[in-house]
C-alpha cells in the first residue's frame, strides 16, 4: 500500500504543482517557506497573516495550508482548513509541546518547529504535498476534497450530512495514536474508514494491515496476528511474522473483532496495555508499535453482556468510537455511488457507461439496502454485465428489486407456503451472493458459522433438505 501511494504521489507531482495557502505573519519565515514550498513541488497561491486569516475567507483553491500558530487563538485555523478538506501542516516558534499536540489533535498532519531552513522544511513538506494531490485527484471537480461542504473524502463517495459528519470525525481522530472502534452494518464502509484513518495519520508511510477475524480459521488466528516460530505447530516450517509485526509503525485493522476467541482477546489486551506480545511457540516477548483500528457489525455492548467480548478489551479499544451510517440513511448518496460504480464497472468491461432509468433511481432511493454499499456494488456489477444498452432498467436488477416491494420471504409466487429448507437456502445463497461469494462474510452477516453453510450446501448438493 505505501508503494502505491508513493508512485501515485510521484506521478502527480510531475503533473502539477501543489497549491499552497501560507498563513504566517513573519516576512523572514515567509521567504524561507516560499523557497521550501517551491523545492518540494508546490506553489504559494496566497500568503496571509494568522490574524487576517481568522477574520477573512481565504484558501478556496488551495490543497495544503501551512499555518503558523503563534498562540492558542490561531488553533481554530487548523480546524477550519481541515474541515474544508485541506491537508494542514502547522508550524510554530513557541516550541510548546502542548500547542503541537493540540494542533495535531485538531487534524494537522505535521508540526514543524521554527526556525527552519528551506531544506529542512522542504523535506517535511514533500510527502505532505503528495497527500494534498492524492486527495485532490479523487475529487470529481479536480479541486480539493473537502471534509464538509461538497465533494468526497478519501476513498468515500457521498456528500450527505451523515457522511460529512463521518469525514469530520475521521479527520479529527486520525492523527491520534489511540485505538479506534468502528461500528456499522455490513458493507457500510468500515474498512474504508480504517483506510481513511490510516491515510490521514502520521503512520501513512508505513503499512496498514487488515485482518478479518471472522474469515480466518480460529486455530490459525493467533499465528496470523502474532506470527509463529518454526516447529510451533504442524505445518510451521519456518519463522513467520504476524500482522502486529508487519504493521509495525503503521496500523493494524482487525475487522469483525467480535469473532476473536476470548484467549486471543486477552493477548491483544496485553499488546494494548504493555506493547508486548509473543510469536506462537516463542518464549521471549517482542515489542509492538501499532495503532489498532477494529470494527464489528454487531452491537459491541451486547457482545460484552453475552460474555463473548472481554469488557476490559472493549474499554481499551473503545477510546475513539466511530460509526459508519447505513446506506439507507444517506439520501441521494446512493445515486452518486451508483454512478461511480457504473463508470468503474463499465470501464472494466470496456463499455460506455450506461445511465440509470428514472424507475431505477426511484427504486434505489426507496430500497432499504440491508447489504449497504457492497450490495449496491453487486447490483450495479450485475446490471453492467447483463445489460447491453445505454440504460439500466428495472428488469436488470435482482428479483427483489423489480417489484415495488420485495417478495414476502415466506410465500412463494402463488401465495403457497414454501418448505423451510427452500427459504433457508434462498436466504443463505442471497447472502453469499451479496458478499461476492465470500462464505465467511455471509456467515458473519447471518450470524451463523461458515461451517453451517458448508454443511447445508453439501446436503442440498446431495438433494437432501
Ligand atoms: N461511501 C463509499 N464510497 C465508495 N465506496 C464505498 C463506500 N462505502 C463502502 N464502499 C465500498 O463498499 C465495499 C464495502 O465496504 P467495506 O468493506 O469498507 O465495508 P465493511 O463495513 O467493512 O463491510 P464488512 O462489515 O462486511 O466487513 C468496499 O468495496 C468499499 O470500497
Amino acid at each position: 500500500m505505501p508503494n502505491t501511494q508513493i508512485s501515485d504521489l510521484q506521478a502527480s507531482r510531475v503533473a502539477a504543482r501543489t497549491r499552497v495557502l501560507l498563513i504566517d505573519a513573519d516576512p523572514a519565515s515567509v521567504r524561507v517557506a516560499t523557497t521550501a514550498i517551491a523545492t518540494a513541488g508546490g506553489e504559494v497561491l496566497t500568503t496571509i497573516a494568522p490574524n487576517a486569516a481568522i477574520a477573512g475567507d481565504v484558501g478556496h483553491d488551495a490543497e495544503i495550508a501551512i499555518i503558523d500558530i503563534p498562540g492558542r487563538e490561531a488553533l481554530a485555523l487548523v480546524e477550519r482548513f481541515v474541515d474544508r478538506g485541506l491537508v494542514v501542516v502547522a508550524t510554530s516558534g513557541s516550541g510548546s509541546v502542548a500547542l503541537a499536540v493540540e494542533a495535531m489533535r485538531r487534524g494537522a498532519i505535521d508540526f514543524v518547529l521554527k526556525p527552519y531552513s528551506p531544506d529542512s522544511l522542504a523535506r517535511r513538506l514533500a510527502p505532505r504535498f503528495g497527500e494534498g494531490r492524492a486527495k485532490a485527484s479523487k475529487s470529481p471537480s479536480g479541486g480539493p476534497a473537502p471534509v464538509s461542504g461538497s465533494g468526497d473524502f478519501g476513498g468515500f463517495v457521498g456528500q450527505s450530512q451523515p457522511m460529512r459528519a463521518l469525514y469530520a470525525e475521521i479527520a479529527r481522530i486520525a492523527p491520534s495514536r489511540a485505538a479506534v472502534f468502528v461500528t456499522g452494518e455490513s458493507g457500510s464502509g468500515k474498512e474504508l474508514c480504517a483506510e481513511a484513518i490510516h491515510a490521514r495519520s502520521g503512520r501513512a508511510g508505513k503499512a496498514l494491515v487488515a485482518l478479518n477475524c471472522g474469515a480466518i480459521p480460529r486455530e490459525l488466528m493467533e499465528s496470523e496476528v502474532f506470527g509463529h516460530v518454526r516447529g510451533a505447530f504442524t505445518g510451521a516450517t519456518e519463522d513467520r511474522p504476524g500482522a502486529v509485526e508487519v504493521a509495525g509503525g503503521g496500523t493494524l485493522f482487525l475487522d469483525e473483532i467480535g469473532e476473536m476467541e476470548l484467549g486471543l482477546q486477552a493477548k491483544l489486551l496485553r499488546v494494548l496495555q504493555t506493547g508486548e506480545y509473543r510469536r506462537v511457540g516463542e518464549a521471549r516477548p517482542r515489542h509492538a508499535d501499532v495503532r489498532v483500528v477494529c470494527a464489528t457489525h454487531r452491537d459491541p455492548l451486547a457482545e460484552v453482556a453475552a460474555g463473548r467480548f472481554r469488557q476490559d478489551l472493549f474499554y481499551r479499544l473503545h477510546v475513539l468510537p466511530i460509526r459508519t451510517p447505513p446506506l439507507r440513511e444517506r439520501g441521494d448518496d446512493v445515486i452518486a455511488l451508483a454512478h461511480t460504480f457504473l463508470e468503474r464497472f463499465a470501464g472494466e468491461e470496456g463499455r460506455p457507461t450506461p445511465r440509470l432509468s428514472p424507475a431505477v433511481v426511484e427504486r434505489f432511493l426507496s430500497y432499504p439496502w440491508p447489504g449497504n454499499v457492497r450490495e449496491l456494488q453487486n447490483v450495479i456489477r450485475r446490471a453492467v454485465v447483463l445489460g447491453d444498452g445505454d440504460e439500466v432498467t428495472l428488469d436488470m436488477l435482482p428479483p427483489d428489486f423489480s417489484g415495488a416491494r420485495a417478495a414476502s420471504p415466506v410465500a412463494a409466487a402463488g401465495g403457497a407456503i414454501e418448505p423451510f429448507w427452500i427459504q433457508e437456502r434462498r436466504i443463505i445463497e442471497t447472502a453469499v451472493a451479496a458478499y461476492g461469494g465470500n462464505t465467511a462474510r455471509a456467515a458473519a452477516a447471518l450470524e451463523i458459522s461458515p461451517s453451517t453453510i458448508y454443511r447445508k450446501r453439501e446436503r442440498w448438493a446431495e438433494g437432501r433438505a
